[in-house]
């Protein structure tokens, strides 16, 4: 078993940005990323810490603007068409999950499409379903370049992917399609997950219940790729996969923490960068 470090391999990412970035401002633009939270989910004020912190390492403007969980869907909405319409800003995310009396799929529709660097809005999925894309969701981006680096070839694998979100399992599916994979979608309501995941080459797991995926799920060999987050018991971070039970079986695996997390801010950084040197063209 080898063990796909993503914490290394963001790193390494964060250095070679650095230098294109430097670039580009040489030529007069500095990537701007701009970040709203609303509310004080104690996890999520850690993303976005690390995202500001993230985007100033390398050398981007960006901002934090944190918000009362009790403001207005009509005033967020505000708030947004006021960032989409100012240049210093390439990149506009909305934290997720948001409180309950705001409609996420509002939100996202509100931003302008071309600074929607989590690739969340309806007309970049379309792009991405549609073999077209520009904006993606990082969290699967960074799978995509993680395989890669580790010299996984999709071309016939059969690949399953556990999970349908729209911010992992859906995007995953088509990044994997587009690879050449052999793609099945499989969620908490398939009938025999474990036989149909024990399939796969490579397996996603994107379910969202701690060591959820045991020995039994797994096909020897197989690519094993952890998207989970849950806490334990203890408080302790935990993937969605029984990472004790799986590893001795897998060819190659995330941990979790340091797997997929890391490379999700990167890829976050990295569509931050492309928007912004794009915006040379216009
Ligand atoms: N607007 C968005 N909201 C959310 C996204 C997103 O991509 N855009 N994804 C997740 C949260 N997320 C980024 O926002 C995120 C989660 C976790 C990590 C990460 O680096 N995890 C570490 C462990 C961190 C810990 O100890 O708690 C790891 O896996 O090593 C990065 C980004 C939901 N919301
Ligand atoms: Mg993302």
């Amino acid at each position: 078993m080898t063990l796909i470090d993503g914490k290394a391999l963001a790193d390494k990412m964060a250095v070679a940005l650095k230098d294109k970035v430097a670039d580009l401002v040489a030529k007069g633009v500095t990537p701007g990323l701009v970040v709203v939270l609303v509310g004080e989910n104690p996890a999520s004020q850690v993303y976005v810490r690390n995202k500001e912190r993230r985007a100033l390492a390398a050398g981007f403007k960006s901002e934090i603007i944190r918000l009362s969980d009790d403001i207005s869907e009509q005033d967020l909405l505000a708030l947004i068409d006021k960032l989409n319409h100012d240049e210093k800003w390439h990149g506009i995310l909305v934290q997720l999950p948001l409180p309950d009396h705001i409609s996420e799929e509002k939100v996202l529709l509100a931003i302008d499409p071309d600074k929607d660097v989590d690739g969340f809005h309806p007309t970049n999925m379309g792009l991405l379903w549609s073999g077209s894309p520009v904006m993606v969701p990082s969290t699967p981006a960074g799978i995509m370049v993680m395989l890669e680096e580790y010299g996984v070839d999709l071309t016939g694998k059969t690949a399953v992917v556990i999970g349908r979100s729209n911010i992992v399992g859906k995007p995953m599916a088509q990044m994997l399609l587009d690879k050449n994979a052999t793609v099945t979608i499989a969620h908490s309501r398939t009938k025999n997950l474990a036989a149909l995941a024990k399939t796969a080459d490579v397996l996603v797991v994107a379910i969202g219940r701690g060591n959820f995926v045991t020995a039994d799920f797994v096909k020897p060999g197989a690519v094993v790729i952890d998207v989970g987050m849950n806490r334990d018991e203890n408080g302790k971070l935990i993937g969605d996969v029984k990472f004790d039970e799986v590893e001795p079986i897998a060819s190659l695996i995330t941990p979790v923490p340091g797997g997929v997390g890391p490379m999700t801010i990167t890829m976050l950084m990295e569509q931050t960068y492309e928007t912004a040197n794009r915006s040379l063209d216009k």
